[in-house]
């Protein structure tokens, strides 16, 4: 039997034994297929299609030479099993370098390019696709931040001055200095945790934008998208909100009313691109661009390698690109880690003499020496905000506690007693269960005595009250799960009459739809409530709040939903819920990592309890920190 046999060999019992994603085995044998290549190089191959699965764009050299299995989580012994089926493997990285530079179906950055479905890039193995992807993210964002104009620095001071007139306390005031580099640049990355402020900032912004176009100011094309629906939503609510009040502020100065009006509503990034059913293909490319300005992309930390690199591909090379999000945040569920590599040197600053005396000049604000260094380009474009505005309380100081890795802390603040945060250990699932039985009580009651006046208003009150309560998971399978909970809370609801079932389709079930689907125009993530359809007896519909319009489809065309009692922290990103719940399983295949928890408290507004079962392991968890191999840092220089 040669390498290559036993190699397959080991694989399909690995699949078959579930440790094994099949599409990686037959992605190996793909390669296979093409050409010449040893079973190390397939080895390779098959690793880096796990690490693909696993939200890693490439797979380093360093990791492949010293054994990829701690890093994948696959149970002892299971990379010495595939490595002694593939045969003798090179020792270290300059060998496997050497090993798969020899193999025709791996290229080389910076040689003849014949289309090899593998690329080696120094000391890193891709899949061409996603070579592909960081290439032109690092390109787009490099020429971007390299591409500063010139400003007017007296006129952005008055206005600065006139902008953000209440006094801060703050030294600097990282949002006024965040108006000035954003100014300057065709790229900025204003990262914060939650409540620091970054659509108030962006807000002043554009007013910033406005008032320094002059003439031109009418005729400024500015578009708000993010990577869900829900959170397009909430950007445009809290834009105009925000512009609202600053409108009453310098009233006949600024027309900023009329700018809330023309900027239209926040978009999905999959809409504004053009996305087509069953294509991976957008409508808009650089051979035909964005018709706009001023692009601002909230909860970028979602936004994956691939969509990041279409977004830029997209966007003339004259506009402009805000990035908001929070770095500390879960990364997109797909591969790469944009914005977490983007912001990578964000809490150090890194701001040059250059950009010290720009931001000087141009805001008043002098950044203090812990935060100057010699950045790289894309350093100089961005800022992190430090100081959160309504988020002081507990639950802050929990975020901030398992952010920082500080589990003393953290348990200190859950241990606290009574107030906004509650920790509930060694539980049974059953107490996450009761938990949302009262949790969800508000939007039954609501929904059981029925309209008292207009359909739309009832049901968007409705939706509403629903938003109130969430329970969060960190996996999906198993009793902890979304599936077991779901399952869990709809039976309780039942019996506690809350609900009627008889059915798939009952009026209160909540859905989440896991895709995108163009005919409904419903997309994954978006959340919707069940009822009965007013104007067809015995028929349901799906009622979904987009800002603060209703809309509704016939819930049997419907393809992709799940029930939603209960969700993954995962796919709560862009929403926030004045009790959230979080809900960590127990710890056996280290699945749970500090970004994970993070996110799940950072959606709580008001109240936030954490329930762990015996052995849920909640130190190692905010001891982990959550590992995406990539290049983009190294790309960009920082
Ligand atoms: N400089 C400031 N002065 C007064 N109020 C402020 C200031 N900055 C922010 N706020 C207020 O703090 C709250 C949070 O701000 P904002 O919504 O902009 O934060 P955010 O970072 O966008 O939050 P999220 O992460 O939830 O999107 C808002 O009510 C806003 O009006």
């Amino acid at each position: 039997m040669t390498s290559a046999d036993k190699l397959w060999l080991e694989t399909t019992r690995l699949s078959e034994a579930g440790e094994l994603r099949r599409l990686s085995g037959a992605f190996a044998r793909f390669i296979a297929s093409l050409g010449e290549a040893s079973p190390a190089v397939l080895l390779a191959a098959l690793v880096l299609s796990e690490m693909e699965g696993q939200g890693h764009s490439c797979l380093p050299l360093a990791d492949l030479a010293a054994g990829p299995g701690e890093l994948l989580g696959w149970p002892d012994g299971q990379w010495q099993a595939l490595a002694q089926a593939a045969g003798p493997l090179p020792k270290n990285p300059r060998a496997w370098h050497a090993e798969l530079a020899a193999c025709e179906l791996v290229g080389q950055a910076g040689q003849f390019d014949y289309g090899q479905p593998l690329v080696l890039d120094g000391e890193r193995l891709y899949l061409r696709r996603y070579w592909k992807d960081e290439m032109v993210v690092a390109k787009a964002i490099r020429a971007r931040a390299l591409a500063t104009r010139p400003v007017d620095e007296d006129q952005v001071r008055h206005w600065l001055d006139v902008l953000f007139s209440s006094r801060s306390d703050e030294k600097p005031d990282w949002q006024k200095l965040a108006c000035a580099i954003a100014l300057r640049g065709s790229v900025a990355v204003i990262t914060g945790g939650p409540g620091t402020g970054k659509t108030y900032t962006v807000a002043r912004l554009l007013a910033l934008l406005l008032a320094m176009a002059g003439e031109d100011a009418g005729s400024r094309r500015i578009a708000l998208a993010a990577p869900t629906g829900k959170a397009a939503a909430r950007l445009k609510q809290s834009i105009d909100k925000a512009l609202g009040d600053l409108a009453a502020r310098v009233e006949g100065e600024l027309p900023l009313r009329e700018l809330a009006e023309r900027m239209g509503a926040a978009r999905t990034l999959h809409s504004l691109l053009g996305a087509r059913p069953d294509s991976r293909a957008f409508a808009h490319h650089a051979g035909n661009p964005l018709d706009v300005d001023v692009l601002i992309v909230d909860e970028a930390s979602m936004v994956h390698l691939e969509m990041m690199a279409a977004l830029l591909d997209a966007l003339p090379a004259g506009a402009t690109l805000i990035l908001l999000g929070d770095k500390d945040q879960l990364a997109s569920v797909e591969a790469g880690a944009v914005l977490g590599d983007l912001c990578h040197n964000a809490q150090a600053g890194n701001y040059t003499r250059a950009t010290q005396a720009y931001v000087e000049a141009a805001s008043g604000e002098a950044i203090p020496a812990q935060y100057t260094g010699e950045g790289a380009p894309l350093a100089q474009q961005t800022v992190m905000l430090r100081h959160s505005r309504r988020f002081g309380g507990p639950i802050g100081q929990l975020a901030l506690a398992v952010n920082a890795g500080d589990t003393g802390r953290a348990e200190a603040v859950l241990r606290a007693g009574p107030g906004p945060v509650r920790w509930i250990e060694n539980a049974q699932p059953q107490q996450a269960v009761a938990l949302a039985v009262g949790g969800y009580r508000g939007y039954l009651e609501l929904l059981a005595k029925g309209p008292d006046g207009e359909h739309q208003a009832w049901v968007r009150k409705v939706l509403q009250a629903f938003e109130a309560f969430r329970i969060l998971c960190a996996v999906r399978e198993g009793e902890w799960g979304v599936a077991g909970l779901n399952a869990a809370i709809e039976e309780r609801l039942e019996a506690a009459g809350l609900v009627r079932r008889g059915g798939e389709w009952y009026a209160g079930r909540p859905v989440m739809v896991t895709r995108n689907d163009y005919g409904t125009r419903v997309f994954n993530g978006d959340i919707g409530i069940t009822l009965a359809d007013p104007e067809r007896a015995g028929s349901m519909r799906v009622y979904f709040l987009e800002g603060d319009e209703v809309r509704s489809v016939l819930a049997t065309r419907l393809r992709d939903v799940e029930t939603a009692y209960a969700m993954t922290v995962h796919k709560s990103q862009g929403s926030e819920f004045r009790h959230t719940v979080l809900v960590l399983p127990q710890d056996r295949g280290g699945i749970v990592a500090r970004e994970l928890v993070y996110t799940g408290i950072t959606r709580a507004s008001s109240e936030f309890t954490l329930i762990t079962p015996a052995g849920a392991g909640l130190a190692q968890a905010i001891a982990r920190r959550t590992h995406r191999a990539s290049g983009l840092r190294e790309l960009l220089g920082s």
